[in-house]
C-alpha cells in the first residue's frame, strides 16, 4: 500500500512544506540502471523506463534486447520479490498471459545492474517490497495439499505448471503433499505443526478445505489452530466456490497470487451436528434438489457436468418435494433488511471496522478456552429452548419444501451466485427456502435467475439470515424412523408420501435418483441422511482474501441505494469492532 503524503499542500508547488522525509522519498523514488534505464515507484507501480524493455521472455536482461517500447508500468500488486546482490537488482512479478480478466499468470524476472550507492538501492528495494505486500505476509510458509483426483484428476499439472512457479518467485517455502485417500487431509491437517506454517493450501475442489478445517478442529487447540493457519484453495476441482468467493478466480495462477498477496480474514464457520458427531462447515448445507442433484445423479455421470443441471430440470419437472420439520434461529428475516445489513457492512469497511482475527480469536478465548467453542445452542439430541424470546421459532413441519439450501459464501459455482448479500464473519448464515410445488415456469425462470443476479429478489425465494437451524428430514428412506423421531418431538402427524404420478416415475427413472433415500450435503461432501442442527461460530476459521469482510461478488441488487449513514450509530461499530455479536439483535440494526 502506498504511503500517504503527510499534508495536505501541493509538494510541487510549495517546496518547504515537504517535510525532510518526504523529500528524500520522492528524491530516491528512482533507480537508476544501466546506461539508460530507470525504475521509478509510481502511485501504483513501478514504471520502468527503458527503451530495449520486453518482457515477453522468461527473463529480461538489459540490453540484450534491442526492441523499442514505451515506459511500462508494473502494477505492485504484480511484484513477487525484490533482490540486491553485489551490484545488481533482480525483480521478479507476474505478467497476464492476455488482457483478458483472470488470464494466466506468467513469472518474469528483470535484471538490471545498479550504478547508485549501495544504501540509496537498499531503501529503494525495501520500499517496493513494502508497496507490493501492504498488509499481506512476506516469504509465508505454505504447506500445500494436492487431490490427485480433484476435478478432471489434472491438479498436479495444473499445480506444477501454474502455481509453484508463483510461489517460487514469490520466496514461498513451501512443503507440497499428495492426499492418498479420501479423509487424508483430515489427518494431515490434524498433525500439522501450526507453528512452522502460515498457510494450508489446497489444490483441490471444496471437499479438501473442508477437510482442512475439520483436522485443525480436532486438536486439542482447536480455536488457536483455525486461527493461526489460513486456509485456502488452489482451484484444481469442479466448482472451486471457495477460490470464486476470495479470490474471485478459478484460474489456478490468478489464486496462487491472490494466495502471496492475500490479507488474513475470519471466516465463519459452522458446526453440523449429527448423533453425537459435530462436522465443521465453510461453505454450504443443503437438503432437497439442489443436494439431489448434486450428490444423486452419481449413476448419470456419464453426462459430464452437465448431469447436476439435468438431475436439477428433471426434479423440477417432476415437482418433487422434500418434506421436513424444522426449527430456525432468525437473526434478519426481510429481504431489504438484509440489503441494509450488508451495505453497513461495507460502510464499516470503508472505515476500517471490521473485525480482526485477533479481536474475534480473544473473545472466543472467554468463551471456550483454546479448543472448539462450546455449541450455545446444544446437539440436534437437546430439546428446543420453549421460551419465546429464545429467538427460535417452533419445530414445524414444512411439507411442501423443495429446496433447503444454507450458505456461508455467495457462489457456489462460478455462474452461481445463490447467496448475493453472504459475508464472511457477520456471524450468520444466509439460508434460502423454495417451495417444491411452485409452477413448472415459474421454476425454470428461477433457474435462469440465480446465473443474472436477480434470484435473490424472487418472491418465490424466501431469505433469512439466521445463526442456528434444526432440520428433521421426513423423505427418503429412513422416513419411518424420521417421522417417528419428529412425532416425539413436534407431535405433529407425519406426512404419508403421496403415490407418485406416471409422469413421476417416468422422470424418476431417467433422473438418475434411486428414490430409496435422500441426500444431505454439506460443502458438496455427502454427509448422513439423518437429523442435523446447524449453529454458525463466528470469524473461527482464517482464510486469505483480496478484499477482508466481504466477498468478490458485487452483493444484492439495489444495496448501494440504501441509506446507512444516519444509523450506523458508535455503539453498532464498537460491538462490531470488539466482535461481541450484539450485531445480531435487530435493534442495533
Ligand atoms: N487420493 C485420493 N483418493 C480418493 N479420494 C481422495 C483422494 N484425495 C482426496 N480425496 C477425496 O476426494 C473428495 C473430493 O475432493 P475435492 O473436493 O478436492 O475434489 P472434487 O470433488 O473433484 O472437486 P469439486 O468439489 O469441485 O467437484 C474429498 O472428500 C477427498 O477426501
Amino acid at each position: 500500500m502506498s504511503p500517504q503524503p503527510s499534508g495536505h499542500t501541493d509538494p510541487f508547488s510549495d517546496t518547504a512544506a515537504i517535510s525532510e522525509d518526504d523529500r528524500d522519498t520522492i528524491l530516491e523514488s528512482t533507480l537508476h540502471v544501466g546506461a539508460n534505464a530507470s525504475l521509478t515507484l509510481g502511485a501504483d507501480g513501478v514504471l520502468v523506463a527503458d527503451d530495449a524493455f520486453d518482457d515477453s521472455d522468461r527473463l529480461y536482461l538489459c540490453g540484450l534486447l534491442q526492441k523499442s517500447h514505451l515506459a511500462k508500468n508494473i502494477p505492485f500488486y504484480h511484484i513477487l520479490d525484490a533482490e540486491l546482490s553485489a551490484n545488481t537488482i533482480a525483480i521478479k512479478y507476474v505478467r497476464p498471459k492476455s488482457p483478458k480478466k483472470n488470464a494466466r499468470l506468467l513469472v518474469r524476472t528483470l535484471i538490471y545492474p545498479v550504478s547508485t550507492a549501495s544504501d540509496v538501492a537498499q531503501r529503494w528495494t525495501d520500499r517496493i517490497l513494502e508497496r507490493a505486500y501492504g498488509a499481506a505476509l512476506k516469504r509465508a510458509r505454505i504447506k500445500v495439499l494436492i487431490n490427485p483426483f480433484g476435478g478432471a484428476g489434472k491438479a498436479q499439472s495444473l499445480y506444477n505448471k501454474h502455481i509453484a512457479p508463483v510461489f517460487e518467485a514469490a520466496g514461498c517455502t513451501v512443503d507440497v503433499q499428495t492426499t492418498t485417500r479420501r479423509g487424508h487431509a483430515v489427518e494431515i491437517a490434524e498433525n500439522l505443526d501450526v507453528d512452522a506454517y502460515d498457510v494450508l493450501a489446497c489444490a483441490s475442489g471444496d471437499g479438501l478445505p473442508m477437510e482442512c478445517f475439520n483436522g485443525l478442529a480436532r486438536k486439542r487447540n482447536a480455536a488457536q489452530a483455525l486461527r493461526k493457519i489460513a486456509v485456502v484453495q488452489l482451484p484444481c476441482g469442479t466448482g472451486n466456490a471457495m477460490s470464486w468467493n476470495l479470490f474471485g478466480t478459478g484460474e489456478p495462477s490468478v489464486a496462487a497470487l491472490s494466495i502471496v498477496k492475500g490479507v488474513r480474514t475470519p471466516l465463519d464457520l459452522a458446526s453440523i451436528t449429527q448423533g453425537d458427531k459435530r462436522t465443521l462447515s465453510f461453505l454450504s448445507q443443503s437438503l432437497g434438489i439442489v443436494a439431489e442433484s448434486d450428490l444423486g445423479t452419481e449413476n448419470i455421470r456419464w453426462m459430464g457436468d452437465f448431469r447436476f443441471t439435468f438431475g436439477f430440470l428433471v426434479r423440477l419437472l417432476g415437482k418433487t418435494l422434500y418434506p421436513i420439520d424444522y426449527a430456525v434461529k432468525t437473526e434478519i428475516d426481510d429481504k431489504h433488511a438484509i440489503k441494509k445489513h450488508y451495505a453497513q457492512q461495507v460502510s464499516r469497511l470503508r472505515h476500517q471496522l471490521s473485525p480482526s482475527n485477533a479481536i474475534l480469536g480473544k473473545e472466543m478465548e472467554a468463551q471456550g478456552g483454546l479448543g472448539l467453542p462450546p455449541l450455545k445452542h446444544g446437539t440436534v439430541n437437546d430439546p428446543l429452548p420453549k421460551d419465546e424470546n429464545s429467538g427460535w421459532t417452533r419445530l414445524e413441519a414444512y411439507p411442501n419444501l423443495g429446496n433447503f439450501y444454507c450458505g456461508n459464501m455467495c457462489w457456489m459455482a462460478a455462474d452461481a451466485p445463490f447467496f448475493p448479500a453472504s459475508l464472511p464473519n457477520d456471524g450468520m448464515m444466509d439460508l434460502v427456502n423454495i417451495d417444491g410445488d411452485i409452477s413448472r415456469m415459474k421454476a425454470v425462470k428461477l433457474l435462469l435467475a440465480v446465473a443474472d443476479g436477480t434470484f435473490f429478489d424472487e418472491d418465490v425465494v424466501r431469505v433469512r439470515k439466521i445463526s442456528a437451524v434444526r432440520v428433521i428430514p421426513r423423505f427418503g428412506r429412513p422416513m419411518t424412523e424420521m417421522s417417528e423421531q419428529a412425532h416425539t418431538v413436534t407431535g405433529v402427524s407425519a406426512i404419508s408420501p403421496q403415490k407418485p404420478s406416471t409422469m413421476q416415475k417416468i422422470l424418476k427413472k431417467v433422473s438418475g435418483s434411486s428414490g430409496k433415500t435422500g441426500y444431505f450435503s454439506v460443502d458438496g461432501e455427502k454427509l448422513p441422511f439423518e437429523p442435523f442442527q446447524i449453529e454458525v461460530h463466528r470469524g473461527l476459521g482464517t482464510v486469505l482474501s483480496r478484499v477482508p469482510g466481504v466477498y468478490e461478488y458485487e452483493g444484492p441488487d439495489g444495496w448501494r441505494d440504501i441509506d446507512i449513514e444516519h444509523d450506523t450509530t458508535a455503539e453498532a461499530e464498537r460491538a462490531y469492532k470488539t466482535g461481541s455479536i450484539p450485531c445480531l439483535s435487530t435493534n442495533v440494526y
